[in-house]
């Protein structure tokens, strides 16, 4: 048999969307179509993110006393929620969640808590259809309480209006915490993840610590892919880094424009929920 070579498929040529992103191509925050979306969501966040707004979200939020629906019921509410924080994605955050768990299934197809952590971990988005706007729900976070470090995203250009900025007992490397305190008692800027690990812990949700943490922490980009932030760690944070790191790369590089089939997915992922989330949960 003769062995033609056609070279690369030529009609990716007039489907430039379908050819695969470069890694350096995401979380562009200085320019593209996005870039006045995200720079408003981010100013709104930076100006009104205070530690007396966070613990004021704690005791609104923490008590998963707003409503009772299954964890598949709000995945499929978050076709609604298109997420004005981010650059690389445009459309609904459902996609996002199927598009996330379908990365980690591929590479690690031994661990299903994993693949469910994928699926779930920005359902506390759902926030945002309960009257949250959502620079108090979206983007990445940040400790509140000290020092707002550098390489938090647009760090120059948004928080002058922020009034812990100017306080002098705030405004300090360790503010209100003690050196090496570990970040399960930090105040983070009130968003997703804190909420969904507060529902996985009020609904007794069996899914392992390290899964838990990736939820937790998955948007605290100043810290798993920056490395500020070091001195309010303890040992158990730093056991936990590279699981958040390695969730961070599903995360962030499986978003594509290339949609996944929700319908034929949906009885596998069920099954993990049936696993490790069952039933009807508080919010
Ligand atoms: O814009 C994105 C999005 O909101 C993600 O859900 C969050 O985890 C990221 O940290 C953020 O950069
Ligand atoms: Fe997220
Ligand atoms: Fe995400």
């Amino acid at each position: 048999m003769r062995v033609v070579n056609l070279g690369p498929d030529p009609s990716l040529e007039y489907r430039p969307e379908c050819q695969e992103k470069d890694k350096s191509e995401f979380r562009n925050f200085e320019s593209g179509a996005l870039f006045d979306r995200v720079f408003n969501t981010y100013k709104l966040m930076h100006t009104h993110q205070t530690l007396d707004f966070v613990k004021q979200k704690h005791l609104e939020w923490a008590n998963c006393n707003h409503f009772s629906v299954t964890m598949m019921e709000n995945i499929d509410a978050l076709d609604e929620l298109v997420d004005e924080s981010d650059p690389d994605v445009d459309f609904p955050n459902s996609f996002h969640a199927f598009q996330t768990a379908e990365g980690i299934r591929r590479e690690h197809p031994d661990k299903d808590w994993f693949q469910l952590v994928g699926l779930i971990h920005d359902v506390g988005k759902i926030m945002a259809l309960y009257g949250e706007p959502q620079w108090a729900v979206v983007g990445d976070t940040f400790p509140v309480g000290c020092k707002f470090q550098n390489s938090i995203v647009f760090r120059d250009s948004t928080f002058e209006g922020n009034p812990d900025e100017k306080n002098p007992t705030l405004n300090t490397e360790f503010g209100i915490y003690e050196p090496q305190c570990g970040l399960d008692k930090i105040l983070m800027s009130w968003g997703h993840d804190e909420y969904l690990y507060r529902v996985m812990k009020f609904n007794k949700c069996t899914i392992p610590e390290e899964g838990l943490y990736m939820i937790r922490f998955h948007s605290f980009y100043p810290w798993h892919s920056n490395g500020d932030y070091m001195h309010l760690c303890n040992e158990k944070d730093l056991q936990m880094l590279p699981w958040v790191k390695e969730f961070n790369k599903f995360d962030l590089y499986t978003k594509s424009t290339e949609l996944p089939n929700v319908e034929s997915l949906r009885p596998y992922y069920q099954s993990l929920i049936d696993k490790y989330c069952p039933g009807i949960l508080h919010w």
